[in-house]
């Protein structure tokens, strides 16, 4: 753990009509990294980005971005933070150019068309958002949480669903984002874009971090003879957290 980590999350629970969704999560991401969080459906790896994003208050604990707290940050933070949600959150009705002209204004650094160019937004660039397909939306919904360049980036599942070379072009992205300086923070069901992407895992199940490392050390900390993947790793931990 880092003091001057871009996102710091300590110590964090909530509860939903009284069931615990998070008990007392702590990590970290850093500036220059990717931090891949993983774990099972309902671990709470959304509710707790969606809090780092400033959208849901923790009823316990503390969450710092880029030094301040998300809930309570103003408008001029928002602008340092990309976020790109599960379910794309994009206007129907708007085109693609449009919506990113848009997005691009609210900035000093206009990248609108690497992005364009790199996720080739450019074939369906004046279709209704409503009328692209799944994979076109969520290349949409990339460009728009990378565009303007920010410090900090939340990106929930960004490859789910993309045929192989979205894929790829999606990952060279996240890449370069974290080249320039970036803490990119993705949710993920995917060992393999963890294991290509991640300069760092978090394993999060029933709301608590069992796991928190580089692919190596969560490898080689969790198989017996210390050489598993990241699958088996996932596997051991995840039951544990189960049934303990
Ligand atoms: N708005 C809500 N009201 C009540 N319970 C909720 C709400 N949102 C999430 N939960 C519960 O909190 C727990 C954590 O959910 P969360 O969506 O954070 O999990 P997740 O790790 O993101 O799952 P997935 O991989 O399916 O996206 C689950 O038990 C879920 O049912």
């Amino acid at each position: 753990m880092t003091v001057d980590a871009p996102v710091q999350i300590r110590d964090v629970s909530h509860r939903y009509a009284g069931r615990a969704a998070l008990n007392a999560m702590t990590w970290d991401a850093a500036a220059g990294q990717v931090t891949c969080v993983l774990g099972p459906n309902g671990a709470g790896k959304t509710t707790v980005i969606e809090m780092a994003e400033g959208l849901r208050r923790p009823h316990q604990g503390a969450i710092s971005v880029l030094g301040v707290d998300p809930w309570r940050a103003p408008a001029a933070h928002r602008a340092r933070v990309g976020v790109m949600l599960q379910d794309g959150g994009l206007p129907g009705s708007v085109r693609p150019m449009r919506l990113l002209a848009h997005l691009a204004s609210l900035y000093s650094e206009d990248d609108r068309a690497d992005l364009v160019e790199a996720l080739g937004i450019g074939e369906f660039a004046h279709t209704a958002t409503r009328r692209l397909s799944g994979g076109q939306r969520q290349r949409l919904a990339l460009a728009a949480a990378l565009i303007g360049r920010p410090e900090v980036a939340f990106l929930d599942e960004p490859s789910a669903g993309l045929d192989p070379h979205s894929r790829l072009d999606v990952w060279d992205l996240i890449r370069a984002a974290r080249d320039r300086g970036c803490a990119v923070v993705v949710t993920t069901h995917s060992f393999e874009e963890a294991e290509r992407l991640a300069d760092r895992v978090v394993v999060v199940a029933a709301g608590r971090v069992v796991a928190d490392g580089t692919v190596s050390a969560v490898r080689a900390g969790n198989s017996p003879d210390g050489d598993g993947t990241l699958e088996s790793a996932y596997f051991a931990l995840t039951r544990t957290a189960r049934t303990a």
